[in-house]
């Protein structure tokens, strides 16, 4: 695992400690499976390409640990609506939510904002390394959790994606590589994340998922993560066969989000 990887979990692990304290598994368990209706993410994604549209998850995120803050006047729910909404023809298909606060100055409460502004299905983005968060996700409202094969072993990924699917909500495994994507196709999810940022290096590459594009077989649902910043890229990308998105900074750095979404994906 990389250094930044490391300190990121090592993070998560002490401010798990710390959740736990507050809200015992047992009670945070209880209001997981109290909440019933999740919002369909993988539907969401395939009816926009059943309609030949591209199939957006739309991020909202107010800083990285590579770029720092990507948007000053940062107001989760205007952001979602804007995603919602798009130019009224082109607009996202679901909300990502960063609720980590350390290292992308997130939180729980944007995620449960920018889900109360719209209907769209909302994937909690965060860095999960125990069986609690994906609890706490059901809790908090979120549709889709998010598990990097880079910072979990097989046994870790099967048992939080068992968990996740029993609660209803989807799971969208994400690797950079051909051993890490192995190992993801071992799981039920349709949902492949190729991130083309490598969390090492920070370096950025479309080629990193169109390298691995014929490697993942046609049932799944590839989604390319991450450095899809202007029109060639997207152009790039749906030539090789990839309908579905995952875009934050680009659309964080415009003044009107969904505008700039729709203009993306026109
Ligand atoms: O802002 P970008 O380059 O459009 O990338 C969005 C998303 O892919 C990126 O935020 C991301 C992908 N995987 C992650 C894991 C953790 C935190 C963040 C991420």
């Amino acid at each position: 695992m990389s250094d930044i990887l490391n300190k990121i979990v090592a993070v998560k692990h002490e401010e798990i400690a710390a959740a736990m304290k507050r809200s015992p598994l047992e009670a945070v368990r209880f209001d997981a499976e109290s909440r019933v209706l999740t919002r369909d993410f993988v539907g969401a994604l395939r009816s926009k390409i059943a309609a030949r549209q591209a199939a957006v998850i739309a991020e909202v995120k107010k800083a990285s640990p590579s770029k720092g803050v990507l948007r000053a006047d940062f107001i989760p729910a205007d952001i979602a609506q804007s995603y919602a909404e798009g130019d009224g023809a082109i607009s996202a298909a679901c909300l990502s939510v960063l609720t980590d606060r350390q290292f992308f100055q997130g939180g729980i409460d944007f995620l449960k904002q920018a889900r109360a502004s719209c209907d769209l299905p909302v994937l909690r983005k965060d860095f999960m390394v125990d069986a609690y968060q994906i609890y706490e996700s059901r809790a908090m409202g979120a549709d889709a959790v998010l598990l990097i094969a880079a910072c979990l072993d097989d046994a870790q990924m099967k048992d939080f994606e068992a968990i996740a699917l029993g609660l209803g909500m989807a799971v969208l495994v994400e690797v950079h590589d051909g051993v890490e994507l192995d190992r993801a196709l071992r799981l039920k999810t349709p949902l492949i994340g190729v991130n083309n940022r490598n969390l090492r290096s920070f370096e950025v590459s479309i080629q990193t998922t169109l390298d691995l594009r014929s490697r993942v077989p046609a049932e799944r649902l590839l989604v390319t993560e991450s450095g899809i910043t202007t029109r060639e890229d997207v152009a790039r990308l749906r030539a090789a066969d990839i309908h579905a998105f995952l875009v934050g900074e680009a659309f964080m750095r415009a003044p009107e989000p969904g505008e700039a979404l729709a203009e993306l994906f026109r």
